[in-house]
């Protein structure tokens, strides 16, 4: 079943349109992942989504057209947004961040039991718990902004490039939280990610962008076959 499906969807800041159609398919629990140069439109796509931009074209979330409804209607049906630069609450303490991401919730018991389980896929954030927000690593708080959207119970995980400005180590500890996460909660996730090596990591297909369009689309097993994808995203 498709949980998530893009046709024709455009996008423009202003009067310069950065999304000429984009198509994108998310299966029931699949992870689909969007390549791409800076600017070709990743981040817009996301944004697109969460309704955190107004789009054109087909935007259908588990058969339902979401395409023009607010951000937080977005959210409430059950689609997390992690967008670049994490987005944490910084005056707030860890705890805080992760209560706020379940603000909509109203079963304690559930919650409780959540965070509990977001301290143990980033076990970093179980020292931190009394921190706050601000004071913590880059990799801490992209593992917090990752459990903060976790915290919302979504059936959509939409990571826009999780290991910006991490070490690589720091990178592969979030990407292996993720693939945990993706195998035992089964959420699916469109994945936005400049180094492609970490997205096959997790994705089982990809498509690439260009300038607000769809040039390649495939499983990962075949992106990673293709000289071009291994020229311009590989390292090789
Ligand atoms: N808020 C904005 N206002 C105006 N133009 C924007 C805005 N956000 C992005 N753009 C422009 O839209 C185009 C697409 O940007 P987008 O962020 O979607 O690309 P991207 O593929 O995610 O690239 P990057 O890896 O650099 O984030 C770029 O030319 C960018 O400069």
């Amino acid at each position: 079943m498709t949980l998530l499906e893009l046709e024709g969807v455009t996008a423009s800041y202003g009067p310069v349109q950065v999304l000429d159609g984009v198509s994108l398919r998310v299966p029931d629990n699949g992870a689909v992942g969007i390549l791409g140069a800076n600017g070709a439109g990743k981040t817009t796509t996301l944004r697109a989504i969460s309704g955190t931009v107004r789009a054109g074209g087909r935007i259908v979330f588990d058969g339902k057209d979401i395409r023009g409804l607010r951000p937080d209607r977005v959210a409430a049906l059950g689609i997390a947004h992690v967008p670049e630069g994490r987005g944490t609450l910084g005056d707030l303490t860890v705890r805080e961040n992760l209560r706020v991401g379940a603000y909509l919730r109203k079963d304690a018991k559930g919650v409780a039991q959540d965070i509990d389980y977001c301290l143990d896929l980033f076990p970093n954030l179980q020292n931190r718990i009394r921190s706050n927000a601000s004071a913590l690593s880059g990799g801490e708080q992209q593992m917090l902004a990752v459990a903060r959207a976790i915290m919302s119970k979504p059936r959509l995980l939409l990571l826009d490039e999780a290991s910006l400005g991490l070490a690589p180590s720091t990178a592969k500890n979030v990407y292996d939280a993720i693939r945990r996460l993706r195998i035992e909660s089964g959420i699916a996730m469109v994945v936005v990610e400049q180094n492609a090596n970490l997205a096959f990591t997790l994705v089982d297909s990809a498509t690439v962008l260009e300038t607000g369009r769809n040039v390649l689309t495939g499983t990962s097993a075949e992106l990673r076959g293709m000289d071009e994808i291994r020229r311009a995203y590989l390292g090789g």
